[in-house]
């Protein structure tokens, strides 16, 4: 009886916690977004950019906005690293894709990196958002020239945005709207539902 009561007290009091990948080429800015997140949503200062190195494992961020738990896996860019992505689809609710907008040689590399996670079955409907970083360079291109040069066909049936962001920004305004959005999307999601049923042990209906 009383596991019962626990259990329905916890589904009720408890907060969501959303797990959200965080992708990317190498040098995009993930890990500097990562602290930056750290420190927007907590009352912890999270690393200074000159402190971050190029990441070989894995970076786990957790933060609390308002109703819900973010866990935020942010993995490494480099070539060599990205088959390890895919480990973490599975249990992802969302995902955050950043890209260097200011470096225009790279950006067939984001493209094709990006075509082939929306491709990927493991992360049928998790919502994305794509972050047009590094806006404070000004060779900078926006977040709609960002969303026309990947001309993507694999976002139908996903919900998505693009957002112009700078990782170094002291205020991150565009970052908390950005991820804002994020949570309210993961919060109405079918994949969300479905992630729901299966940590429970409940079968599908
Ligand atoms: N100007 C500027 N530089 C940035 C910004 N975000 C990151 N950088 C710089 O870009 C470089 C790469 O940043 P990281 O955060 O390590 O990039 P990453 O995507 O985590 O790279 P990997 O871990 O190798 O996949 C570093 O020199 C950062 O200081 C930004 O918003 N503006
Ligand atoms: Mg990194």
């Amino acid at each position: 009886m009383f596991s019962l009561f626990y259990g329905l007290w916890e589904y009720v009091f408890s907060k969501t916690e959303f797990h959200v990948l965080i992708l990317g080429i190498d040098k995009a800015g993930k890990t500097t977004l990562l602290e930056k997140l750290k420190t927007l949503y907590s009352n912890l200062q999270g690393l200074p950019p000159d402190r971050i190195v190029p990441t070989v494992g894995l970076n786990i961020g957790r933060v609390e906005a308002s109703k819900t738990k973010l866990v935020f896996w942010d993995l490494g860019g480099q070539v060599g690293l990205r088959p390890i992505w895919e480990k973490y689809y599975e249990e992802a609710h969302g995902i955050i894709f950043v890209i260097d907008a200011a470096c225009p040689s790279r950006f067939e590399d984001s493209k094709s990196a990006l075509e082939k996670v929306l491709r990927h079955e493991d992360l049928q409907g998790a919502p994305l958002l794509i972050l047009a970083n590094k806006q404070d360079l000004s060779g900078a291109i926006t977040a709609e020239e960002v969303a026309r040069y990947l001309d993507l066909k694999e976002l139908d049936e996903r919900l998505y945005m693009f957002e112009a962001v700078s990782a170094y920004d002291g205020i991150g305004l565009g970052i908390k709207d950005a991820v804002d959005w994020l949570v309210e999307v993961m919060e109405r999601s079918k994949r969300t539902a479905t992630l729901r049923v299966r940590a429970s042990g409940a079968a599908p209906f």
